[in-house]
């Protein structure tokens, strides 16, 4: 790392400069010595358009996510970044009208082919939604519920159910009213719950968005820590909001951004770059990055 980050002011003067070095001072604790480009890509995806309908929603975009890395996508509202993290397990397909063009690689091998099963591809990753989405089950009919439908080998339910609660913090929490119903628990739980039930198919992509913009201060501190913990044993992507988020727990950040076409006005999504999160938020290559991310706009 060239830069220290929490000294580096990308311009200065104005209150953007504060910001700045606030998001990089919070991601110099998270910070750890990484390549320059992520190493071994889980997923990768290629030329990405998608359209709805005849919306051109996003534009051409080209990505790499790397293993055992949290990769954050950022960008002012309406940029792209739910739409491109729903292409990366093919969850697009269940929205009416939408079409994806290019390519998307998992290990190498490309989930749009002609003969790959979506829900295969949702098996090996996983996603977790904004608003936790408990089913209306026990604690434990929700861990056991993926395995289940999916046909999954386990030796022992009981024992995925609890390993799936362990590595969602959650098991000390709950394991004494496994066999309650999950709406019984706070928000916080209930999308550790669902993070749980993520992890009970053991895929080895989580993706999530905007995780915690449901949840107070405290419960996403907790959502934090678990996502650096799961970045052990699983390649996380994660769309947020909040671009403290962002810099306290990504390894990488892809800014996104929306460019208004000159003769409808509509607004196409395109990746605007990529790079180790420490850069993004101290050095980034881009004006519009630096404009986001001092809150010039968005
Ligand atoms: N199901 C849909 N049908 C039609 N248009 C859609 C649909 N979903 C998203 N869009 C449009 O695609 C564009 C990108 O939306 P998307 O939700 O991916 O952006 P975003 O960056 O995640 O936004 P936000 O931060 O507000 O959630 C927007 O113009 C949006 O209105």
């Amino acid at each position: 790392m060239s830069q220290t980050p929490n000294t580096f002011t990308i311009r200065p003067g104005g209150d953007g400069d504060k910001h700045v070095e606030t998001l990089a001072a919070a991601h110099s604790e998270a910070e750890r010595v990484l390549p320059d480009l992520p190493p071994a890509p889980v997923i990768e995806a290629f030329n990405l358009n998608v359209f709805y309908g005849n919306f051109h929603a996003v534009h051409d975009v080209n990505l790499s996510f790397g293993k055992n890395e949290i990769t954050a996508m950022i960008g002012p509202s309406g940029c792209g970044k739910s739409t491109v993290l729903r292409c990366l397990n093919r969850m697009n397909d269940l929205v009416p009208g939408a079409r994806v063009e290019g390519e998307i690689t998992y290990h190498d091998q490309n989930i749009y082919a002609k003969g790959v099963d979506p829900i295969a591809v949702r098996t090996h990753i996983g996603m977790v939604f904004q608003k936790p989405n408990p089913f209306p089950k026990s604690i434990y009919d929700n861990i056991a519920y993926g395995p289940r439908v999916t046909g999954m080998k386990v030796d022992s339910m009981d024992d995925l159910v609890e390993q799936s609660l362990r590595s969602a913090a959650l098991w000390d929490e709950v394991k004494d009213k496994l066999k309650q119903s999950a709406y019984g628990l706070s928000g916080g739980q209930q999308q550790r719950l669902c993070i749980a039930r993520t992890i009970a198919t053991k895929p080895d992509v989580i993706l999530m968005d905007e995780p915690c913009a449901s949840l107070d201060p405290i419960a996403t501190s907790k959502i934090e820590d678990l996502m650096l913990e799961l970045r052990e044993d699983f390649t996380i992507v994660v769309v947020t909001h909040n671009m403290q988020q962002a810099a306290r727990v990504s390894d990488r950040t892809a800014f996104f951004t929306a460019r208004p076409d000159e003769t409808t006005g509509n607004r196409t999504g395109l990746l605007v770059e990529f790079n180790k999160t420490s850069t993004i938020f101290t050095k980034p290559n881009d004006q519009r990055t630096e404009d986001y991310i001092s809150g010039r706009f968005g």
